[in-house]
């Protein structure tokens, strides 16, 4: 049967003895789509995608992959479902040198095709100068390359990452991020990528994953889970926000500094709190709404985040800086932008 769904995850849960790593999840993604997995260590990303890959099985639910039944009624074995895997540590086997390494999956296929394929895939990776070399010569971004070199030999429709990047450091990881996914969609690969870091899910997928507890807490494009969360969990976790005391009426949240009109709002009448992310914070030393003291000051470089101590509000506020403070600065004044402020 023809689909343009390339896996289908119907009510699928599984339990390690008595911990739900994975609860009742559905999910459609669609071919070609690159969709990241995120949520905090233990929420059972990995779970999720050895599921798919075939390492691990349902408890309950059903796994398609191109249409097809791969776990549930029926079980397809992980060699036999075209699905690439590239492992956080890279998982290179040791004892062979990179093209072995590269060489080792397509053994099941056409020899002719296979080599074609590899070297196809070597080009467009960059790694020719690395083929006589044997894994452990190798920086963390070649192994990376070469890892995923060897899981797209066989040209896999699908590819599983987990938390592909995150063994290289900060500069080389931008970088590499950009080229790898660059080359799946010019291969018009499905990606599923776990990783735990917010800024990676929400820069790399065409749709973004959140998971809490084993469960789907929101999916939709990154700009939906960072503009629009539907919990304070999804808000908090792309974004940790200055909590504040409110009463809610109607579309009105009244604060001790100010009221606001929700642009944004999942909350109903009476008690609530505000989530103001420091982003929507403004600074400034004479012009603002609100008298502020500044209490501390930590320098990231590009931007300062500022605690301020405001009246009626226990907890400091956290805003960000764009424009460097005056030296000994104590008093500023600060602004709201309403439109940015959450309610749950
Ligand atoms: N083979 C296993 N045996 C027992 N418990 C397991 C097993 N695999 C996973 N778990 C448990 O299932 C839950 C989900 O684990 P999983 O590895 O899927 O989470 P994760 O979101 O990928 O975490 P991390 O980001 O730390 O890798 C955890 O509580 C974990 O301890």
């Amino acid at each position: 049967m023809k689909t343009d769904i390339a896996v289908k995850l119907v009510n699928v849960s599984r339990s390690f003895a008595t911990t739900p790593a994975v609860r009742d999840i559905s999910i459609d993604i669609r071919k070609g789509e690159v969709v990241s997995l995120v949520g905090h260590s233990g929420c059972g990303k990995s779970t999720l995608l050895r599921i798919i890959s075939g390492v691990e099985t349902v408890d309950s639910g059903q796994v398609f992959l191109d249409g097809q039944e791969v776990d549930g009624r029926q079980f397809v074995e992980p060699e036999k479902r075209g699905v690439g895997f590239v492992f956080q540590d890279y998982a290179l086997f040791p004892h062979l040198s990179v093209r072995e390494n590269i060489l080792f999956g397509l053994k099941r296929h056409a020899q002719t095709e296979a080599s074609a394929n590899a070297e196809d895939v070597i080009r467009r990776i960059g790694i020719e100068h690395l083929l006589e070399r044997f894994p452990h010569t190798l920086s963390g971004g070649e192994q990376q390359r070469v890892a995923l070199a060897r899981a797209l030999a066989p040209r896999p429709g699908i590819v599983l990452m987990d938390e592909p990047f995150s063994n290289l450091d900060q500069g080389l990881r931008g970088q590499v991020r950009a080229e790898t996914l660059s080359l799946l969609k010019s291969l018009d690969t499905t990606v599923i990528m776990v990783t735990h870091d917010p800024q990676e899910a929400l820069s790399t997928g065409d749709r973004v994953v959140l998971m809490r507890a084993g469960e789907i807490v929101q999916a939709g494009s990154g700009y939906d889970l960072y503009d629009r969360p539907t919990s304070a969990y999804a808000a908090d976790f792309f974004c940790l926000s200055n909590k504040v005391p409110g009463i809610r009426k109607g579309d009105r949240i009244e604060t001790a500094i100010g009221s606001f009109r929700l642009n944004y709002a999942a909350a109903d009448d009476g008690k609530t709190t505000v989530h103001i992310r420091p982003q929507a914070i403004s600074i400034s030393l004479d012009q603002g709404d609100i008298p502020a003291r500044v209490k501390q000051r930590i320098f990231h470089g590009e931007t300062e985040h500022i605690l301020l101590a405001v009246e009626g509000v226990e907890m400091p506020l956290r805003a960000i800086a764009l424009d460097r403070l005056p030296e000994g600065t104590d008093t500023v004044r600060i602004s709201i932008t309403a439109e940015r402020v959450l309610a749950f």
